[in-house]
């Protein structure tokens, strides 16, 4: 196979820039993977600026040998796979640098071939050379990414909410909720994402996209959304801590629909009184949200929590440690204690059995040279589950995927490994 194909990687560029035309073939490439209609090339160029502000970078892989006459030229990648570099919120307000992985796809032409293994394994060594402890990514399919040693590592929901007349919060406001025009979210969604990036574990740094996204400036489809509305939350100091966008779903829609584009909020009577606000726009009689929270603290406010209809729950940041040692020195842990983890990866960049002892909620990690016998037994991908503790070590004992030699360790991992609010992650890349 290596002979058939040449990795490349480059940097994503904006129009005018030298390596346009390349980054150019390989988003379409990209788009055509994911059954995409074709891309404008306004679209193309919009998403490459936005790409080129991220500081992607493109690797495909491309044909060496001539290319059937007729079929895609050898310029077009056969092989796609992107990367960015954010921070990830591990707990207690600490951030760890984390490679992003996206826009994976193989022209079906050239599937099950290795190019995905190719290129996600020097990807990943790359990655850990450079010194990164992360990786991390949100999959198409359940079933592609445990054997690189991902593992699921927070959830989240699609939320449809009556916001009738039995729409009803125990909650007080302390401040306000006025609207705005969106184009004030190109310079105050960053500010305020800011701060909840660092309140909540599992959140990831968000690209440039999303400040035109919530502000209706450059919409999913590519293009300017003028149906896109939004609310800013003032809290008790006047200062802005929470914004909304939204738009109306039209009067075909029924029940009449609002849809929540971005809901960010710093502070919880931020969160509640943005749901107060949507809950009070008339002629709406139902709010839907794709990424609720699984552990909402809106269904507790509530006075009747069934107005909350959310039969969609699912995976979304998947998890990659890259050096067991690097990963577990830079989380803050809230239970003091020892626990001796043996470490298994199916690419053997950070297999070992790891003495992790905390104290004052600090661990030090020691590889330890002979074999010593372990509390826990865990794939790196069971590992990287738990990292955010959204994933109870003690449901993965049950299921097989931990084996506990020392009685009563996983429930030791679990209080060790847990955090101090709710896992939830509001960027997806
Ligand atoms: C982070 C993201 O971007 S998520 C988006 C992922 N992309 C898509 O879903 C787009 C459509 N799918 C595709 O483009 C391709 O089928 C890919 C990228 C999923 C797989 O690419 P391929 O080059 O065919 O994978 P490759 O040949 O390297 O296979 C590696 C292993 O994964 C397995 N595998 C690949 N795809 C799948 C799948 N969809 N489901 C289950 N197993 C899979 C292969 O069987 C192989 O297993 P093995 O090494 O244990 O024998």
């Amino acid at each position: 196979m290596s002979d058939d194909y040449e990795i490349r990687r480059f940097p994503a560029a904006s129009k005018g820039e030298a390596g346009y035309p390349d980054a150019e073939s390989w988003v379409k490439a990209v788009a055509f993977g994911f059954h995409e209609s074709t891309r404008t090339p306004a679209h193309v160029a919009k998403s490459l600026e936005t790409y080129a502000a991220d500081r992607r970078i493109f690797t495909g892989a491309y044909q060496t040998r001539e290319v059937a006459p007729g079929s895609l030229p050898a310029e077009v990648p056969v092989a796609t796979f992107g990367t960015l570099r954010k921070t990830l919120n591990i707990g207690f307000g600490r951030l760890l640098e984390t490679q992003l992985v996206t826009a994976v796809t193989v022209r079906t032409s050239h599937r099950r071939r290795g190019l995905l293994r190719r290129m996600m394994s020097e990807d990943l060594a790359m990655a850990k050379d450079d010194g990164l402890a992360m990786a991390a990514l949100t999959a198409s399919e359940g079933s592609i990414y445990g054997r690189f040693g991902y593992g699921v590592a927070s959830f989240e929901r699609t939320v449809k909410v009556d916001t009738t007349a039995r729409f009803r919060l125990n909650h007080h406001a302390v401040g306000t909720v006025d609207v705005a025009d969106p184009r004030v979210l190109l310079d105050l969604a960053p500010v305020v994402f800011d701060c909840v990036h660092r309140l909540t574990p599992g959140s990831i740094g968000r690209q440039d996209w999303y400040r035109q996204l919530a502000s209706g400036s450059l919409g999913r489809e590519g293009k300017e959304d003028p149906a896109v509305k939004a609310a800013l939350h003032y809290g008790p100091d006047g200062a802005v801590d929470g914004y909304v966008s939204y738009k109306f779903l039209g009067w075909d829609t029924e029940p009449y629909t609002m849809q929540v584009v971005d809901l960010v909020a710093a502070t919880n009577e931020a969160y509640l009184e943005l749901w107060q606000f949507l809950a009070a726009i008339d002629l709406v009689e139902r709010v839907t949200w794709e990424e609720a929270p699984l552990d909402d603290p809106l269904t507790w406010a509530l006075a009747d929590p069934r107005c909350i209809d959310s039969s969609d729950s699912r995976d979304m940041l998947w998890l990659r440690i890259l050096d067991v040692a690097q990963a577990l020195e830079a989380r803050h842990y809230p239970v003091d204690g020892r626990l001796v983890l043996e470490v298994q990866d199916p690419l053997g960049l950070t297999a070992g059995t790891f003495a992790v002892d905390v104290s004052g909620g600090e661990a030090a990690v020691v590889r330890l040279e002979a074999a010593q016998d372990p509390d826990l037994t865990l794939d790196v991908s069971a590992l990287s589950s738990i990292y955010l503790g959204a994933v109870s070590p003690v449901t993965l004992t049950a299921a097989g995927r931990i084996r506990e030699h020392t009685q009563g360790a996983a429930l030791r991992a679990r209080g060790m490994f847990a955090v101090e609010r709710a896992t939830h992650c509001l960027t997806h890349f």
